[in-house]
């Protein structure tokens, strides 16, 4: 690989060619084609202030019963959807936005406090390089972990914008009660124990939030703002920019946009609710396209067990029938990530 002398953002300000580090060649287990389908979304909106206990009095059972069969129906098929009524003020989620936009609009020496160490994920920085011939990411990240609290590295949280902190832990707070709400009501929708999936993440769960900046780039034909993957999370909760579109999911073999929803959030499904829900449940492929036009924000909140318990299939989703796809595994995460690095699809390696 040669030297990348210029940063992302760099080369976006000055609109150069992407150099070939970046030009897309294909992967083994996604389409490559750059363009994407015009098909109507197939991700449903789903209020789900219904799955709350507190507004059961005011709905009626068809409502709710039908709000689950749509989301067990996303889930089953596409494993994404658009969650609205999550109580979260649209004012609160610009400000979420704009912190993010803040943030990296600082400049590099500022930004460069923060910066990941090589062989680290936390921290402000590019593509994390493993090999000679990877494809790198059109964006700049900046991940840090945010749950447990005890394990928040603290010298890399932004001073600048100065309320950055209490917003993060204010949004993550209110994030972890949705998917809370979420992870209940995944089990309703299965007719299975109520703390079926939540029950195995354990008290010390990860929760990790990643601000993705995709600047300008002069040939989103070439290049990806971040190349096909899954998550590998229990669940992932998305707040997409206000305006500009990038996130393609895979379904049916073909790449479809999430249309922009302002006020709502993104959630998709991650590969350890695959394997808890014995693959009733699925991790969709998904990657970021670019835009010649407009640079492009989202900040991701990923949720996953304890590394050191084991998960597996809800024992009540195996029977004669059905089943059970995966054996038990502790520290998915790693699992995943080596995989990710090797061009392999990492449920597979843990199927049974
Ligand atoms: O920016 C997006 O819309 C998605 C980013 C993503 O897939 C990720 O950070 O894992
Ligand atoms: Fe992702």
């Amino acid at each position: 690989m040669s030297f990348l002398s210029k940063s992302v953002q760099e080369m976006s300000i000055t609109g150069d060619e992407p150099p070939p580090e970046y030009i897309v060649k294909g992967c083994t287990f996604a389409p490559s084609d750059l363009s994407s389908s015009l098909s109507s979304s197939p991700f449903p909106v789903i209020d789900i202030s219904l799955f709350s206990s507190s507004s059961a009095h005011s709905n009626s059972k068809e409502e709710v019963d039908s709000a689950l069969e749509t989301l067990r129906s996303a889930l089953g098929s596409n494993g994404c959807f658009q969650a609205v009524g999550h109580g979260m003020s649209s004012s609160f989620l610009d400000k979420v936005r704009a912190m993010a936009i803040q943030f990296f609009e600082l400049p590099v020496e500022e930004k460069q406090k923060y910066a990941r160490a090589v062989n680290e994920s936390e921290g402000y920085g590019s593509d994390v390089v493993v090999s000679a011939n990877q494809v790198l990411d059109w964006s700049h990240r900046l991940s840090l972990r945010v749950f447990p609290e005890d394990r928040r590295r603290n010298n890399l949280w932004p001073e600048n914008p100065n309320d950055f902190r209490e917003t993060l832990i204010e949004y993550s707070l209110k994030i972890k009660s949705v998917m809370d709400l979420l992870y209940k009501a995944m089990a309703r929708s299965l007719n299975v124990e109520e703390n079926s999936f939540s029950g195995q993440f354990g008290d010390r769960s990860l929760m990790q939030a990643r601000f993705n900046f995709y600047p300008k780039c002069s040939r989103p034909d070439l290049v990806l703002g971040v190349k096909p993957h899954t998550d590998r999370s229990g669940i992932t909760v998305l707040l997409q920019d206000r305006q500009v579109e990038g996130l393609e999911i895979l379904a049916d073999n073909k790449w479809i946009r999430v249309p922009v929803i302002p006020d709502a959030l993104v959630v998709n499904l991650g590969d350890q609710m695959q394997i808890m829900s014995n693959g009733i449940f699925r991790s969709p492929m998904h990657r970021v396209v670019t835009s010649t036009e407009r640079l492009r924000i989202s900040v991701a909140l990923f949720h996953e067990p304890e590394p050191e318990r084991e998960i597996g299939p809800v024992d009540s989703l195996v029977d004669e029938q059905t089943p059970r796809l995966y054996r038990n595994v502790k520290n998915y995460g790693f699992i995943n990530y080596e995989c990710y690095q090797k061009g392999i699809v990492a449920l597979e390696t843990v199927k049974i």
